[in-house]
């Protein structure tokens, strides 16, 4: 059958308006094709190689690889470049490789970057910790300043309460040599909230099971907060941000608990005048001073106490539940650790100076650090002015810069047997070659799980002693051991944050005795 025969008219005019249509296709992918790689070339940090795509769009391969991977992505940068860039949902973010990439950034004046401005930028402070806590952060001031000052007077309330948690949070069987399996990140996390607490606001608080719960939902809900904001573009951050109801139900419950012992504190403070030896000495009322020196109002107080937990507890717990996988991992030093936790004390009891004695613990401490960071990264800034980096790098107002820390914690240039965890490498550095700085609490340019220079982590003297005074409880009151069969609990990365697992291990009351 023949097809009925279209007028020729109609087939110029219709295939010209098919032309026509094409060309207009053609010309605007032309148009887009060229929009993208203007856009993608005018990015300032073109120039700075980035590990996976990164051509826009493209480049959210490389975050989601990130997001999953980010050990092996950040080791890769630091194995091929000086300086790199890794993707992150919403934004590029700078990383430099190697001690002396790390003095550098360290060394950068606050004039031209900031750890403020860069942690806000990555935990939208405002909406997950508290809600002035960025442009106020009275405590900082408290942390570096009176508390650090004080800690040996404030020494016997922690061990009081460390005395008092453990048997209450970590009841163990009575039977000789029965073992029970406990989720150690979460006991930890407990223990570690008392403690701190204890030094913080105080008892009764410190115990008090509704604050301390609001204490748990207000962790929860951090991580929850920043993951819901950090997917949002920027301008609906804010209105996102603002309808959230978790920080503002968490500063409510908190405000509740805190505000009549800040009042107590305030009348306290006006009855002793210029008495300065009748002045109340603990955490709350250096936090008023700061608010009063601020000019700011007293209910702030609540803020800063808020803010001292969001430092303090998520960080610490963390630390102690790696290096407790470590100890169940690798219990032949179990025994040189009691050793020498029991000779101390026994000559000292359980005093601060005791603990500065614990070299042995302290060389634990800071090797199971080095593996194990509560981050993969550190020396957080944003950069507030244009800087050139000495390999020429330009970073341009507005960049996240950040230290490849996990990665030159396991460079072999610096540390010999790098990736092996050596738990008495600095205690032997100390007592055989009389190397100074290798203390849990120092910093340096290849050792930065607390940072390095004038933004050190300003509570890494009481994290220290909080820290070694639990993991000495635990190795002279319990053993510790893997359940049957498994290996140390695998660490989990979020981006370049790092969580111990939520694994169990086993615990018994000590069988052993040191004699
Ligand atoms: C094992 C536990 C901890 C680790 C690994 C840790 C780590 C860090 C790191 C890496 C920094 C940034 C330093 C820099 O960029 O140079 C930092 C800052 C800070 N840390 Fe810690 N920290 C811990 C515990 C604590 C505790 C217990 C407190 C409070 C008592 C605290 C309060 C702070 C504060 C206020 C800052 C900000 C300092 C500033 O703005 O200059 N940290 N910490």
């Amino acid at each position: 059958m023949l097809a009925t025969p279209i007028p020729q008219y109609v087939d110029a005019h219709h295939l010209c308006r098919m032309e026509d249509k094409t060309q207009y296709i053609f010309a605007l992918l032309g148009l887009l094709a060229s929009f993208y790689f203007i856009y993608w070339k005018a990015d300032p940090l073109y120039n700075i190689p980035a590990i996976g795509p990164s051509a826009p769009i493209l480049s959210y391969l490389g975050a989601y690889r990130y997001y999953y991977h980010g050990r092996q992505v950040l080791r890769e940068g630091y194995r091929k470049y000086k300086v790199f860039r890794v993707p992150m949902l919403d934004r590029w973010v700078v990383v430099v490789s190697g001690a002396d990439m790390n003095e550098e950034l360290r060394k950068v004046p606050d004039t031209h970057v900031s750890l403020a401005q860069a942690v806000n930028e990555f935990t939208h402070l405002k909406y997950t910790v508290a809600r002035d806590i960025a442009d106020h952060p009275i405590h900082t001031a408290v942390i570096r300043g009176p508390f650090t000052r004080n800690l040996k007077s404030l020494f016997p309330d922690i061990v009081n309460e460390i005395k008092t948690a453990f048997p209450e949070v970590m009841p163990l069987p009575t039977h000789v040599g029965e073992w029970v399996a406990i989720s150690v990140r979460n006991t930890m996390a407990c223990i570690v909230s008392r403690v701190s607490n204890r030094v913080f606001v105080g008892l009764p608080l410190c115990r008090d099971p509704k604050f301390l719960d609001t204490l748990v939902e207000y962790a929860l809900s951090f991580s929850k907060a920043r993951d819901i904001l950090s997917v949002m573009p920027g301008p609906v951050r804010g209105i996102v941000g603002n309808v959230l109801p978790w920080l503002k139900r968490a500063t409510r419950h908190a405000s509740v608990c805190i505000q009549p012992m800040v009042q107590e504190r305030l009348q306290r403070l006006q009855d002793a005048g210029d008495d300065h030896g009748d002045k109340p000495h603990d955490y709350l009322t250096w936090l008023i001073e700061e608010t009063q020196k601020a000019k700011l109002s007293p209910d702030f107080v609540v803020q800063g106490i808020l803010a001292s937990n969001f430092s303090a507890v998520h960080t610490a717990s963390n630390s102690i539940t790696h290096a407790l996988f470590n100890l169940a991992a690798h219990t032949q030093y179990m025994q040189p650790l009691r050793e020498g936790v029991e000779d101390i004390i026994k000559e000292h009891g359980w005093t601060y100076n005791a603990i500065n004695e614990m070299w042995k613990l302290d060389s634990f401490m800071r090797e199971s650090q080095r593996l194990c960071g509560v981050t993969g990264v550190s020396l957080m800034r944003k950069v507030l002015l244009d800087i050139t980096l000495s390999d020429g790098t330009y970073l341009p107002q507005g960049t996240l810069v950040i230290a490849a820390s996990s990665a030159t914690h396991t460079d072999k240039t610096y540390y010999e047997n790098a990736e092996a965890f050596v738990p008495f490498r600095f205690y032997d550095m100390c007592t055989e070659n009389g190397t100074l700085g290798t203390q849990f609490v120092n910093t340096s340019k290849d050792y930065l799980a607390f940072g390095h220079g004038k933004h050190a982590c300003p509570g890494r003297f009481f994290v220290a002693h909080e820290l070694k005074a639990m993991m000495a409880y635990i190795i002279l009151h319990y053993d510790v051991k893997l359940e049957e069969g498994a290996s140390r609990p695998e660490d989990v990365w979020v981006w370049h944050d790092i969580a111990p697992a939520s694994a169990k291990i086993l615990f018994r009351k000590r069988q052993a005795k040191v004699e």
